[in-house]
């Protein structure tokens, strides 16, 4: 296999960088670049020239040897100046040299998972981790990356394969006098497995939220102040106001970080009738995001006049706090009243419903603890037609056990086949 190598940071100016390679020529392409040995692992200082012997830059050199290293084989790291020029130099350096090549996009990573360094899950949550802007992003990111839906996946598997055993065992007597009913046990495994696989799916949907981002919609009539409002939010000019009812007709999105959770704030236009085509168009889609939007915040002294239906969580506020006698419950986008506390309501919603998230964040992850959900059930009514049917529920639970290896990337058939006859003795 090829040595591969890239910058490991990023492009751009910084005080430093880092050249990652990683296969079996490392340590030798270190020797070259250096001039002498590298350690097997460890720590050095070296001057770094290319193949006519010309300074390229001084650096730190650390090296590891598989398997314990980040994608399991030889791998060297270069720390040198942040220049482009310096990193391009020493890349350009590297490419000439014979079995070394620039990497492809997460080509390090996809040798740390064909390696076992890393699950499939972690995978996915290292990627998150690398894309993390605020702290729920970041803490979800590095239970995924800890591996810990690999080791729920493996308890529940666990507990599948002890049930396919005891049913292959009563297949195997089926002639003879089975001695005790494996049924009761079967039947806890299945409850207590597919339980657990219904918590977990019914957090998916948070959890994603967590990932990408909630969508806050501000939604009122035209001239209530939502443009307003999200430039104070904002802290910015992002969307633009004026004294003309029907301004805003794109719905203007805004990306925040609200007490650690990633938000999208949309700013859409004001909703009424109108002869306008544009600013019908602009209702429309106002509406159509609004809907969709994960929680609304109605500006507006009549939030029933808007047409949009009112959500439990939606919060309800009025309008230009500034011009009113009594300012309860109102906020204004231009004096800052009231900005803070509803600040807090939005994240206290949000957070609220974060809550629920577990430690499964992916479609891809909530389709297969479907189907090993959707399996489980299936099998638990076959048990009830009693021993005949048992090579039935035990395809059902290959199924299972099948999706939740899809969950880590390990869909070794054989392997599960071991497992099922190493545990084949009930205790006996
Ligand atoms: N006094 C006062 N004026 C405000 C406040 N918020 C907005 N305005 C003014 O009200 C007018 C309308 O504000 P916008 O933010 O454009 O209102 P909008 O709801 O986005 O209006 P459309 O986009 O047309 O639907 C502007 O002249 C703002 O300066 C406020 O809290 N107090
Ligand atoms: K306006
Ligand atoms: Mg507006």
């Amino acid at each position: 296999m090829d040595t591969i190598f890239a910058l490991a940071t990023a492009q751009g100016k910084a005080g430093v960088a880092v050249i990652r390679l990683s296969g079996s020529l490392s340590h030798k392409a270190a020797e070259i670049l250096t001039g002498s040995p590298v350690p097997d692992r460890g720590m050095v200082l070296r001057t770094l020239r290319d193949s006519k012997g010309l300074r390229l830059d001084d650096g730190v050199v650390l090296s590891f040897r598989g398997p314990a290293s980040f994608t399991g084989e030889d791998v060297v790291e270069f720390q040198i100046h942040g220049s482009l020029a310096t990193t391009e130099a020493v890349l350009r350096c590297l490419g000439q040299y014979d079995g070394l090549r620039l990497a492809e996009p997460g080509e390090f990573t996809r040798r740390a998972l064909e390696n076992g360094k890393l699950d499939l899950a972690q995978v996915e949550g290292l990627a998150d981790l690398i894309d993390a802007e605020t702290e729920a992003q970041r803490k979800q990111a590095q239970a995924v990356l800890s591996g810990a839906l690999g080791q729920l996946a493996e308890s529940w598997r666990r507990k599948l394969i002890r049930a396919a055993a005891l049913l292959e065992a009563v297949i195997d007597f089926a002639d003879e006098e089975v001695p005790t009913d494996v049924s009761p046990e079967v039947r806890d495994l299945l409850t207590s497995v597919r339980g657990q696989l219904q918590r977990e799916i019914s957090g998916v949907r948070i959890a994603e939220r967590i990932r990408t981002g909630f969508e806050v919609a501000i939604i009122g009539p035209p001239n209530a102040g939502k443009s307003t409002l999200l430039n104070a939010l904002a802290g910015r000019e992002a969307a633009l106001t004026s004294e003309i009812a029907g301004t805003t007709r794109d719905v203007i999105e805004v990306r925040m970080d609200l007490g650690g959770l990633p938000v999208t704030l949309l700013d859409t236009a004001g909703l009424r009738d109108t002869g306008d085509v544009v600013e019908g168009m602009g209702i429309a889609l106002a509406r159509r995001r609004a809907e969709a939007a994960d929680l609304r915040v109605f500006l507006t002294d009549d939030p029933l006049a808007t047409g949009i239906e009112i959500r439990e969580s939606d919060i309800h506020v009025l309008p230009k706090a500034d011009q009113r006698k009594t300012p309860d419950g109102a906020i204004s986008g231009v004096t800052g009243q009231g900005i803070d506390q509803l600040v807090d309501r939005i994240a206290a919603v949000l957070k609220t419903r974060s809550a629920s998230a577990g430690i499964a964040t992916r479609e891809r992850h909530r389709a297969a603890m479907m189907v090993a959900s959707d399996a489980l059930m299936r099998a638990e009514g076959i048990l009830e037609s009693g021993p005949d049917l048992y090579d039935i529920a035990s395809e059902e639970l290959r199924t299972a056990i099948r999706a939740l290896e899809s969950l880590v990337g390990r869909i070794d058939v054989e392997n599960l086949l071991d497992e099922i006859f190493a545990s084949f003795c009930l205790g006996k």
